[in-house]
């Protein structure tokens, strides 16, 4: 097989950065075919969301149903979902389909503070999808909130909470760091049986910020594919995010977070 189908499932982002828009432009640039089921349809932009507009369970099935019905899948990435409804329908679509290589994003509260996960969808996040999921990508608010405890404060304190997500079902745990201080950004990964890895890039110093986690867990997606394990597929797309961190400042997008410049990637 030499062509790889990789599916988003999340919110929209109109100014490009974040959602399903930067899924399918990392897809495309690390060698995917991108496609999409539309969870919610969200106004916002590099300085914030105004508005969502979820779209009803019923047609997030119908969308997962119709395109499964034709198209192999070969990796999944699961972002925004909503609300609960929208979670049960998506944990209903993976059943029946026997969808596999499924990366969940958790996004709770966009990089301008506002909520894209509805407080009370938490626990349907917790029970419906962590256990169908191959890998989750917290970042260390959503770990402290799928916790239930506050945030982790240093590498030791990641360590820990990632391994208590994979007792609380999570299969495979990549708890990201962007959100400590320091020159380096550095992501943990915890696999099933608690063994451990760190990926770590240089800081880059830039505002444009939108989006980063959205990029890590799709440019993850479209690699496993193309990768013998989990491991090399997340160090891969570090190094593919990073980059794409590095050149955001050649875009002129926006007056907020802006977001990161995806591009073709070397490989
Ligand atoms: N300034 C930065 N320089 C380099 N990597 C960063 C920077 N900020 C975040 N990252 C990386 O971007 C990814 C997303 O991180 P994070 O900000 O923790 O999550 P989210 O975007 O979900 O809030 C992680 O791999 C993190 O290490
Ligand atoms: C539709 C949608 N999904 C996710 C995010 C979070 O983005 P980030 O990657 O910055 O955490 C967002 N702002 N909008």
């Amino acid at each position: 097989m030499s062509s790889f189908n990789i599916l988003s499932i999340a919110g929209t982002d109109p100014s490009g950065g974040a959602g399903i828009q930067a899924d399918l432009k990392a897809f495309s640039a690390l060698g995917g075919y991108g496609m999409s089921v539309v969870t919610a349809l969200v106004a916002q932009t590099t300085t914030g969301v105004t508005e969502v507009l979820d779209v009803p369970p019923e047609f997030v099935t119908s969308q997962l149903d119709t395109l499964l019905g034709d198209v192999r899948v070969d990796a999944v990435k699961i972002g925004m979902l909503s609300t609960t409804g929208v979670i049960e329908a998506v944990a209903g679509a993976i059943d029946r389909h026997g969808l596999t290589r499924i990366v969940l994003d958790p996004v709770m509260v966009a990089k301008s503070g506002d909520r894209l996960l509805a407080a009370d969808a938490i626990e349907a996040v917790r029970s419906e999808l962590l256990p169908r999921a191959d890998l989750i990508t917290p970042n260390l608010p959503e770990a402290a909130d799928l916790l239930g405890e506050p945030e982790a404060v240093d590498l030791d304190g990641m360590r820990a909470q990632a391994e208590r997500l994979v007792k609380l079902g999570a299969r495979r745990v990549l708890l990201k760091g962007g959100h400590l201080d320091g020159e380096n950004s550095t992501d943990l990964l915890v696999g099933p049986e608690g063994e451990a890895e760190t990926f770590t890039a240089a800081r880059v110093a830039t505002d444009n910020t939108h989006g980063t986690g959205c990029t890590l867990s799709s440019a993850i997606a479209a690699l496993r594919p193309q990768r013998a394990t989990w491991s090399q597929a997340v160090g891969d797309a570090k190094r593919y995010l990073t980059e794409a961190l590095r050149r955001a400042d050649e875009l002129e997008v926006g007056h907020g977070k802006g977001p990161v410049h995806h591009f073709h990637a070397w490989w």
